[in-house]
């Protein structure tokens, strides 16, 4: 299957990279939402993010607006039932993500390959929910997606060669490499890093360092990029959570127990950088940390 036209659902922080990354690609993307609001701050976020390529000479003026100039958006999800691919971002609850597919479905070409950028769900159990579990695929690009180079390729137990190596080939259209993962609780990214986030988190609840200690502790001692709570706060605490309910239900193991601390910053609603407030407090100047 020749993929020229994208349909991307959720802007959120994922469905607006996936976009900004198909159209500098060359793909016609329509990028669907349930609020008008976030489609408005998703063309913003990817002409900001756009404007940074273009002032580190990574891209032309031109260039940019051509990508700009490919890219629709909608809050009407059968508007993109035309699409050649489907990528589903929304957010990470499989009665959010089954009830996109189902309302969709009626509206695509039997050729449309369906996919979702979940993160932690059973790509088998989305798929069988569809009329189409053989062109079903789980298409796991990482945040912020402009910058990182993977994207984890995740076949159902029925999906066929032809949907894999079409999307092998989109991935390599997009300058990315494929990693492939099999079907099990958050694949292979998020079944390692987010029982390290976790465990951040555990490590902030039992008083053994505090949030600034923690993130110092891991980008000067294990030198990784960002502290693991400052990445917490860049994923969404939301989803952090939602990661690590798949992964304690799923393999009915202790050991993925999500912290009570991680909980109850959800349950408040400090979502991370998305809010404004998470471990780190973003309302001012520079990120303060909560605890
Ligand atoms: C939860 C899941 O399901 C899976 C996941 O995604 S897990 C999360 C995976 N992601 C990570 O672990 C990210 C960890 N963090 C990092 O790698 C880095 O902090 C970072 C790349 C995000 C930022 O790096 P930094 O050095 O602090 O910032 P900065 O110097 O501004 O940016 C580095 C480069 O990225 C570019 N960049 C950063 N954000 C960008 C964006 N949103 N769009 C386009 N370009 C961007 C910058 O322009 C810069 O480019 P050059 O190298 O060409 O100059
Ligand atoms: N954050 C990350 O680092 C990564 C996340 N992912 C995965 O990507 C997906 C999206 O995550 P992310 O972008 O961070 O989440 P966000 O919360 O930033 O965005 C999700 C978007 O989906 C919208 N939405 C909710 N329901 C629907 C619907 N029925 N139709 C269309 N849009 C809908 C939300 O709208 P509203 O806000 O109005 O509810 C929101 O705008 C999740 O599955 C997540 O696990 C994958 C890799 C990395």
């Amino acid at each position: 299957m020749d993929v020229k036209t994208v349909g991307v659902v959720g802007a959120g922080q994922m469905g607006n990279g996936i976009a900004h990354v198909f159209a500098l690609a060359g793909y016609e993307v329509k990028l669907n939402d349930i609020s008008a609001e976030a489609l408005d701050r998703a063309l913003g976020t990817i002409g900001k993010n756009l404007d940074r390529q273009v002032s580190r000479e990574k891209i032309t003026e031109a260039e940019k607006q051509a990508a700009m100039d490919r890219i629709s958006t909608t809050t009407v999800l059968t508007d993109l039932g035309s699409s050649d691919l489907i990528i589903e971002a929304a957010t990470e609850r499989e009665t959010v993500k089954t009830a996109i597919f189902e309302d969709l479905q009626p509206h695509l070409k039997p050729t449309t390959i369906l996919t979702s950028n979940t993160s932690s769900i059973s790509i088998t159990r989305l798929a069988s929910r569809t009329d189409r579990p053989e062109k079903f695929m789980g298409f796991h690009f990482m945040n912020p997606v402009p910058v990182m180079q993977l994207v984890e390729l995740i076949r159902g137990i029925a999906t066929d060669e032809e949907t894999y190596h079409s999307l092998l080939k989109v991935v390599e259209s997009l300058g990315k490499t494929a990693a492939s993962a099999e079907d099990f609780p958050a694949f292979i990214v998020n079944r390692i890093l987010m029982p390290m986030i976790n465990e951040a988190v555990y490590t902030l609840y039992e008083g053994v360092g505090s949030v600034r200690s923690i993130d110092e502790s891991m980008k000067l001692g294990a030198n990784h990029p960002m502290g693991p709570l400052e990445l917490a706060d860049f994923i969404g605490l939301d989803t952090c959570l939602a990661i690590m309910n798949v992964l304690h239900e799923g393999l009915a193991d202790t050991k993925y127990r999500p912290c009570p601390l991680l909980t109850k910053y959800v349950e408040a609603g400090w979502l991370g950088r998305k809010t404004h407030r998470g471990f780190y407090d973003y309302r001012g100047e520079t990120p303060v940390p909560t605890r």
